[in-house]
C-alpha cells in the first residue's frame, strides 16, 4: 500500500480532483429530492404551473452541472489511474530487468508476463474505481440519512434502522465473498498461465497432436474457473434481493409513518417523496460500496503480487569493481582470459550439483571446445563466465578478476553470447545485428554476416540489412536463425565469444566454413565451442569432456582420444573407426 501511495503522489492533482468533484456531483445530487418536494408540494399542491417551470429547469441545472463534476471526476480518476498504471509496469519492467537469472528461472516468465499485464491492469481499474466511489458513496449514504432528518426527524427514524442492517447485510456478504473471489483470481491465474504457455507452444502442441489432451486439461481449468465464478456469484446475488427486501421495508415504514403524519397535517406528501428518494439513493450507493469493496480485494490481491516482484532482491547486483572496457582481456601478459577455480555449482542450494569441481584456464586466443552428453552441464558452465549465476564453491574468474567481485555489466561488455536457443527480436536486421554496439556500419555487419555464413541467405533477400524480422525470428529457418545470432555477437568484437550449441542446427559443411572462417578472421579472441558434435570441437587447442557435472577429461583432441574413456565413447558414436583406432570399452 506504501508503495502504490508513493506512485499516486506523483499524480498529485488528478489524484486529490477526482473525489473532490465526485463529492461536489454527490452534493448537487443531495439536493434533488428537496426540489422534488417543493414542486410537489408548492407546485402541484397549488396548481402553480410557474413555479413547477422554475423548479423543473433547477433540477435540469441541477442535472447539468453534476454531469459536469461527474465527468470531471471521471476524467481525473481514469488520469491518475492510467498514470499509476504506466508508471508501475515501467518500473515493475525495469526491476525484472535488474532480477538475476536465479529469480527469473524461480518465477518462471508466464507468471512475470501476468504481474506485467493482468495484475496491473487490476490494480489500474481499483485506483479508478476507488477515487471515485470511496468518499462519494459513504458522502451520500450519511448525507441521504441528514438529509432525511432535515425533512423531518420523527418521520426519518427508520433510517437509523435500515443503514445499520443493510450495512451488516452488505459487509456480512462480502466478508463471505472475499475469500471466494480470491479464489477465483487465483483459477484465473491459472487459465491464463495456461493460456499462454499453451499458445506459446502451439508447434509443439500440434507436432505431438496434443490439441486433444491440452484442450481437455484446459477445459477442466477453465471450468473450475466456471464452478468458482458460480459459487461467489450465487452468494453475491444474494446483495440485491436482501438489500431490496430492507429498503423496501423502511419505504413501508416511511409510507405508513409519513401517511399517518400527512393524515395529521404534520408532513407534506413532498416530503414523505424526499424521505423514500432518500433511502433510494442510499440503497443504489451502498450497492456501488458493495461492488467497490469486491473490485478493491481483487486489486489489493494483484496489488500484493506485484509487490512481491518488488520486493524480491537481485541476487547478482550491478555492483563491483569494472573490468576496463578499453583494455581487451589478455592484455595482462600470462593471466587466463577466463579460470575456473575448484567450482562447484547447482541452480538453488537444495538441488544436486550441476558442476562439481570444475578446474581450468583458457588462456587468451585459444579455442575451448566443451563437449559431453545431453544434461551434462555444459550450457551451465559457460553461464558463469557472464556472471548470470554465482557459484557456491570455487571461483570463475575472468581476465585474473573474480567475477563475483566484478561488475556483471562490466564484464558482459567484453563477451559476445550464442545461446542455445536462438533469440531475434521484431525489427530490422540491421537493429538486430547492432544490439552489440549501437554504431556499427553497414559493412562491419556485412562482414560479420560473411564470417557466420549468414551474408548468402541475406544477399538473397532483396531487402538486405533492412529485412524485417518477425517477432522471435518466426520468418526464418532455425539455422539462418543461429547463423543470424553469431553474427549478431560478432558484431560486438568480443574479447570472448561463447557459442552454445550455436550451430546445431547448420549442416556439416556451413559447420566447417563456420569454424574455419572464426579461426581466421576473429584472431586473439578466446573462443568457447559447445557442442554434442566432435567435428566441432576436434580443432580446439583444448577439449574439456564434462561427463554429470564433473571435468572427465581435459587436452586436445588427441591426447582425450589416447587417454580419455568417455571422449572415446563420445568419437566412436560418431567418427569412423579409423578416426577412432583406440580401444573403447562401451563404444556402439
Ligand atoms: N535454469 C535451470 N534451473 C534448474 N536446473 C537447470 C537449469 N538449467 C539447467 N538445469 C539442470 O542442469 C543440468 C545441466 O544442464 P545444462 O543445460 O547445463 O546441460 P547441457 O550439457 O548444456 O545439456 P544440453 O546438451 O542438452 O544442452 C541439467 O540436469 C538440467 O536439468
Amino acid at each position: 500500500m506504501k508503495r502504490l501511495l508513493t506512485y499516486l503522489k506523483r499524480h498529485p492533482l488528478a489524484t486529490l480532483f477526482a473525489p473532490l468533484f465526485k463529492m461536489l456531483e454527490a452534493s448537487f445530487e443531495l439536493f434533488v429530492p428537496l426540489v422534488v418536494a417543493k414542486m410537489i408540494d408548492i407546485g402541484i399542491y397549488q396548481k402553480n404551473a410557474g413555479y413547477l417551470w422554475r423548479m423543473g429547469a433547477l433540477l435540469v441545472l441541477l442535472g447539468i452541472i453534476g454531469f459536469g463534476f461527474a465527468i470531471t471526476a471521471q476524467y481525473f480518476a481514469a488520469k491518475s489511474a492510467v498514470s499509476t498504471g504506466r508508471d508501475l509496469r515501467n518500473d515493475l519492467f525495469a526491476h525484472i530487468n535488474t532480477l538475476s537469472f536465479k529469480e527469473i528461472d524461480t518465477l518462471g516468465t508466464s507468471t512475470l508476463i501476468n504481474r506485467m499485464t493482468n495484475d496491473i491492469n487490476q490494480v489500474q481499474n481499483g485506483i479508478n474505481m476507488f477515487l471515485r466511489l470511496f468518499l462519494r458513496s459513504p458522502f451520500v449514504v450519511f448525507g441521504a440519512m441528514v438529509m432525511a432528518f432535515t425533512v423531518d426527524a420523527k418521520a426519518a427514524i427508520p433510517f437509523v434502522i435500515v443503514i445499520p442492517a443493510l450495512a451488516v447485510v452488505v459487509f456480512a456478504i462480502l466478508l463471505i465473498t472475499m475469500p471466494l473471489y480470491k479464489n477465483v483470481q487465483k483459477q484465473l491465474d491459472d487459465v491464463l498461465l495456461s493460456t499462454r504457455e499453451n499458445l506459446l507452444g502451439i508447434r509443439v502442441v500440434r507436432a505431438f497432436n496434443r490439441q486433444e489432451s491440452e484442450m481437455e486439461s484446459f477445459g477442466k481449468k477453465s471450468s473450475r474457473l466456471f464452478f468458482r465464478q458460480i459459487h461467489v456469484g450465487k452468494i453475491s446475488a444474494l446483495l440485491n434481493p436482501v438489500t431490496y427486501v430492507i429498503i423496501n421495508l423502511g419505504i413501508i415504514a416511511i409510507l405508513w409513518s409519513g401517511g399517518n403524519q400527512v393524515y395529521l397535517g404534520r408532513l407534506t406528501q413532498g416530503q414523505v417523496i424526499a424521505l423514500i428518494n432518500y433511502m433510494s439513493q442510499i440503497l443504489v450507493e451502498l450497492i456501488k460500496l458493495a461492488n467497490l469493496i469486491i473490485l478493491l480485494s481483487k486489486a489489493i490481491a494483484s496489488l500484493n503480487r506485484v509487490n512481491n516482484i518488488f520486493d524480491m532482491q537481485p541476487s547478482i547486483k550491478e555492483e563491483g569493481a569494472f573490468l576496463a572496457s578499453k583494455t581487451p582481456i589478455g592484455s595482462i601478459a600470462g593471466t587466463a582470459a577466463v579460470e575456473f577455480k575448484n567450482v562447484s555449482f547447482s541452480y538453488n542450494e537444495t538441488a544436486k550439483e550441476v558442476l562439481s569441481n570444475i578446474t581450468f584456464k583458457a588462456m587468451p586466443g585459444q579455442t575451448i571446445g566443451i563437449i559431453g552428453g545431453t544434461g551434462s552441464g555444459k550450457s551451465s558452465l559457460v553461464n558463469l563466465i557472464p556472471r548470470f549465476y554465482d557459484v557456491q564453491n570455487g571461483s570463475v574468474e575472468v581476465d585474473g578478476g573474480n567475477v563475483k567481485t566484478l561488475n556483471p555489466v562490466s564484464i558482459r561488455k567484453h563477451i559476445g553470447m550464442v545461446p542455445q536457443k536462438a533469440q531475434l527480436f521484431k525489427g530490422t536486421l540491421r537493429e538486430n545485428m547492432r544490439w552489440g554496439r549501437k554504431n556499427a556500419t553497414d559493412e562491419e555487419i556485412y562482414q560479420a554476416l560473411e564470417i557466420a555464413q549468414a551474408k548468402e541467405f541475406v544477399d538473397s533477400k532483396d531487402q538486405g540489412l533492412d529485412l524485417m524480422i518477425e517477432q522471435n525470428g518466426s520468418n526464418l529457418s532455425g539455422g539462418q536463425k543461429q547463423r543470424l545470432t553469431i553474427a549478431r555477437a560478432l558484431v560486438k568484437n568480443p574479447d570472448i565469444l561463447i557459442l552454445d550449441d550455436s550451430a546445431s542446427a547448420l549442416d556439416f559443411a556451413t559447420d566447417a566454413r563456420l569454424r574455419k572462417a572464426i579461426k581466421q578472421q576473429i584472431q586473439n579472441r578466446t573462443v568457447f565451442l559447445v557442442s554434442q558434435r566432435v567435428s566441432t570441437i576436434r580443432n580446439a587447442d583444448q577439449i574439456l569432456v564434462l561427463d554429470d557435472g564433473t571435468l572427465a577429461g581435459i587436452g586436445t583432441h588427441e591426447e582425450l582420444l589416447r587417454e580419455n574413456e568417455v571422449y572415446q565413447e563420445i568419437c566412436a558414436s560418431q567418427l569412423s573407426k579409423e578416426e577412432v583406432p583406440y580401444s573403447v570399452k562401451t563404444a556402439n
